[in-house]
């Protein structure tokens, strides 16, 4: 849709609440003159700062501030842009805004003017091709980025790192449609045509380079949403204590009485840059107390969400019959997890009790033993955590990106592995190749914008914050 056809809109575009300084920002396919003249009582240079009184209906000054116009196309939107930087109190910024709209409803071209919506400026950024939608998806992850890594990460994804990559994979993949399709076109020039022009040796290069793409992006999807775990094991194997010490703050009642934690406990530490959503939960047991059986309910509600399992042993009951009798129930259970998603942690290990059961404890091998009392061992747990999520640290360059991303990625990837099959063939189908490739190329566009459904585009600026 073209922008001249949107109504225009404005919005207060700082934090809600108090800041130094408040920005109310307007946007629009007409020009914005008429409203200007009214607010300001003169005219703006294009992209020039000026310092003016923000003017009510009776001629009174609203407040002194910066008034900056960027005319189309030369603005954030594309449309024509009207910042009024004043001071950040949350009434000064609400008369200005309602003198905006007051002022817009006196000029015919201007009367449709509303709030925008959430991300609606970024959305007409999006409409207008200031940005693709992997870049306006990075401006709202900047925004709300909670760490130092995802924020970097953000600002080169903004700046077009995941773009890029794909907008060079999508050049790559055009060139083999266009040998496909000629062939298809011109049977004359047959199939040694494709043969000599290489295009099984393009396409498996092209599976290459998307597989390291995918695996960037998935990095930087990880980066963006984090990694759930949840802390497992029997009564008072030191789940809470582990929680604790992971989060470096007393989160969890921690007793010596089996049966502490009843209620999921969950905090999000980070590792690396990397967000971990950790949940410790009431200890797995069969029990007559009625909140007791509740929370080992949802402890295996939790179980089953997470991507990570921790599941806790202690070290100074290990060989205990009617512990390991506990263990073995809890293992049964847990053999419908995918293994990839279980992490066996032997924890007390600075208790010097059963010291013979110890040494005939053969542990799995990528096991971890600590103490989450002493926090020996806690260095491993982590790398372990981050090795079980799938992480391995980009040196440089590294994008944010969403799933989204990734499962788009993935079916490129799969329409790319059918198009290798086909061409394997002697003869190939040509037909078919031509479609897996067309299918490949759709789903590489889903992640730029270049084939959107409208609903996704709703989604995905719906989340935005107001003003943005
Ligand atoms: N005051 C203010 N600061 C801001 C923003 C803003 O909208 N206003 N931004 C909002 O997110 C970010 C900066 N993003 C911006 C992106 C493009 C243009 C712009 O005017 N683009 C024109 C001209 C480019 C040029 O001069 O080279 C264009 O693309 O044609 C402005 C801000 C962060 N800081
Ligand atoms: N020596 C030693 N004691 C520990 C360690 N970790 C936990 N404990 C102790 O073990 C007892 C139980 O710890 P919790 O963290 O409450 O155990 P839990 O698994 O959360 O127990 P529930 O909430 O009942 O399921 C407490 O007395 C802790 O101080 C450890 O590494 N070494
Ligand atoms: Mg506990």
């Amino acid at each position: 849709m073209l922008s001249r056809f949107q109504d225009p809109i404005c919005a207060i575009a700082t934090a809600p609440g108090r800041g130094a300084v408040g920005i109310v920002r307007l946007s629009s396919g007409q020009d914005l003159t008429p409203l200007i003249a009214g607010l300001c009582g003169r005219s703006l240079n294009p992209r020039e700062a000026h310092y003016l009184a923000f003017r009510d209906a009776d001629g009174q000054a609203i407040d002194h501030g910066l008034a900056l116009l960027f005319p189309a196309p030369h603005s954030y939107t594309g449309e024509h842009v009207l910042e009024l930087q004043a001071h950040g109190g949350p009434v000064v910024l609400q008369l200005l805004l309602a003198r905006c709209l007051a002022l817009a409803r006196e000029h015919q071209s201007l009367q449709a003017m509303r709030l925008a919506e959430p991300g609606e400026f970024t959305q007409r950024a999006f409409l207008n091709g200031k940005l693709d939608l992997a870049q306006a998806e990075a401006v709202s992850d900047l925004i709300d980025a909670s760490t130092e890594a995802a924020a970097r990460s953000a600002s080169r994804a903004l700046a077009g790192a995941l773009s890029g990559e794909v907008g060079e994979l999508r050049d790559a993949l055009i060139k083999l449609r266009m040998l496909v399709e000629a062939t298809l076109d011109f049977p004359e020039e047959d199939i040694d045509f494709l043969q000599q022009a290489d295009a099984l040796g393009r396409l498996t290069r092209l599976q290459a380079q998307l597989d390291a793409v995918l695996d960037r992006t998935r990095q930087g999807a990880l980066l963006r949403e984090g990694i759930k775990v949840v802390l497992a094991g029997q009564p008072n194997v030191g789940k809470s204590s582990l929680l604790n010490a992971l989060a470096g703050a007393e989160l969890a009642i921690v007793t010596p009485i089996p049966g502490t934690t009843r209620d999921k406990v969950s905090q999000t530490i980070q590792i690396e840059g990397v967000p971990l959503h950790i949940s410790d939960t009431a200890g797995l047991r069969d029990t007559s107390d009625e909140v007791e059986r509740i929370g080992v309910a949802r402890s295996w509600d939790a179980i089953e969400e997470a991507d990570v399992v921790l599941f806790l042993h202690d070290l100074g009951r290990i060989g205990e019959a009617a512990y390991e009798a506990g263990d073995a129930e809890i293992r049964e259970r847990l053999a419908r997890v995918d293994p990839a998603r279980l992490l066996q942690v032997y924890n007390k290990a600075d208790t010097p009790a059963n010291e013979r059961a110890r040494q005939d404890l053969t542990l799995p091998a990528d096991a971890v033993q600590l103490s989450a009392k002493t926090g020996a061992g806690l260095a491993g747990l982590r790398a372990a955590l981050l090795q079980h999520a799938g992480w391995h640290a980009v040196p440089e360059g590294l994008f944010i990106a969403r799933e989204r991303h990734v499962q788009a990625l993935r079916r490129t990837a799969e329409h790319m592995e059918l198009a290798q099959a086909v061409a394997r063939q002697d003869p190939p189908a040509l037909d078919l190749l031509a479609e897996e490739l067309r299918l490949a190329h759709d789903a590489l566009g889903e992640i730029t914008g270049a084939f959107s459904a409208d609903d996704l585009l709703g989604e995905i600026f719906s989340k935005f914050c107001i003003g943005k």
